[in-house]
């Protein structure tokens, strides 16, 4: 962001006071995770938005010093940083929008599910805090394996009488946006025109991209170009794991994917029509209860899960291919919830 409309954010955050008359509200986003690999730039994408009234920065450890170092940017968002478990409930406390980048990444060779034995059992603490100290909050999940997780999340708030199926967002923002510079750089369009719906779920062939769908549309991609697409989209993740080379995974983009997701739920949550972005969902558009496709945004979160659209032949078959592991990660995610 440049630093003249950066000051122009401020200075206009500043004579209206947040007030919501303006349509300007004060927002509270918490980062839990906030010192890892996604949580540090995201945290500083996050202080640059000029919603963000206070931002929340909550790991077991190392928080401090992120929290003093982002603190000292000159946006209007006011920083702190909280560690460990006793300042959770602090850092929670009035959240309009929280999000979880929490737990370990992969390696060469692992699957997002074998993050689940670790990752399963934060994301189940960390959201019980959730429904106890901002139950109305946003929750959007980054924490793998997302397909699992989010249902996860899902059972703890039923459990606790919070579950607000508008409320919960399972992060997919990473698919659009490879699928967005994958199709611009073999297409050969400005990739800041492009546009490509990701549907499904996110991991491997669970994430769908919908390139007959993309914008602006072009007859030039071959159906073997397409089908190279899709799996470098669905694959994406394990190209920079692999490249990465056991330094863990994606960070860099997926702190951008997540900050403007994150962006668009506050826009939703202030009232700003049309804002639409591709998330994983408590769904009915197929018979799986979760699924990922184009979601409005609104004051409330989900506005209006959106439906498919036309799918080619090949994507018809990816979708039906997709659905077996979609539904037991789901189960799975369920089952460890409901463990006592
Ligand atoms: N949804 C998506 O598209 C993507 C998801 N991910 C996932 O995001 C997660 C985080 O990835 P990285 O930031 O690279 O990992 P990282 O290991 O660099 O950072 C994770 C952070 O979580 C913290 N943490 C662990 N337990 C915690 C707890 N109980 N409460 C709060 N914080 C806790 C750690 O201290 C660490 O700072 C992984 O599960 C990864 O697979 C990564 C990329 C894309
Ligand atoms: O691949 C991973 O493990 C991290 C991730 O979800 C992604 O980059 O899409």
């Amino acid at each position: 962001m440049r630093p003249s409309v950066m000051r122009s954010a401020a200075q206009l955050l500043r004579r209206r006071n947040y007030s919501s008359a303006s349509g300007q509200q004060a927002r509270k986003v918490a980062i839990l995770g906030a010192a890892g690999g996604i949580g540090q730039p995201l945290s500083l994408l996050m202080k640059l938005n000029p919603l963000v009234s206070s931002l929340s920065l909550y790991d077991i450890a190392a928080t401090p010093g992120v929290a003093a170092d982002v603190s000292h940017i000159n946006s209007p968002a006011l920083v702190k940083g909280f560690m460990a478990d006793d300042q959770l409930a602090e850092a929670l406390d009035g959240a309009d929008l929280v999000i979880i980048p929490a737990g370990v990444p992969r390696k060469p060779g692992m699957t997002r599910d074998d993050l689940f034995n670790i990752n399963a059992g934060i994301v189940k603490n960390l959201c019980t805090a959730i429904a106890k100290y901002c139950p109305n909050a946003l929750v959007n999940m980054i924490s793998n394996p997302v397909n699992s997780t989010v249902p996860i999340a899902a059972e703890v708030f039923k459990k606790a009488g919070t579950y607000d199926e508008k409320r919960l967002f399972g992060v997919t923002t990473l698919d659009v946006v490879r699928a967005r510079t994958f199709y611009a750089g073999k297409a050969n369009v400005d990739v800041n025109t492009v546009d490509v719906p990701v549907v499904g779920g996110h991991a491997g062939i669970t994430i769908l991209p919908l390139f007959s769908q993309a914008t602006p549309s072009t007859n030039a991609l071959s159906a073997e170009e397409i089908k190279a697409l899709t799996k470098r989209t669905q694959e994406g993740g394990t190209e920079v794991v692999e490249a990465k080379a056991g330094k863990g995974s994606a960070t860099l983009s997926m702190a951008y994917a997540g900050a403007v997701f994150g962006d668009a739920c506050l826009k939703g949550l202030n009232g700003v029509p049309d804002i639409v972005e591709c998330s994983y969902v408590q769904s009915t558009v197929t018979e799986l209860p979760f699924f990922a496709s184009k979601v409005r945004l609104g004051k409330n979160g989900v506005e209006e899960v959106l439906g498919l659209g036309q799918l080619t032949q090949f994507e018809k078959e990816g979708l039906e291919a997709l659905k077996g592991e979609l539904k037991s990660s789901i189960e799975k995610g369920v089952a460890f919830a409901n463990l006592v």
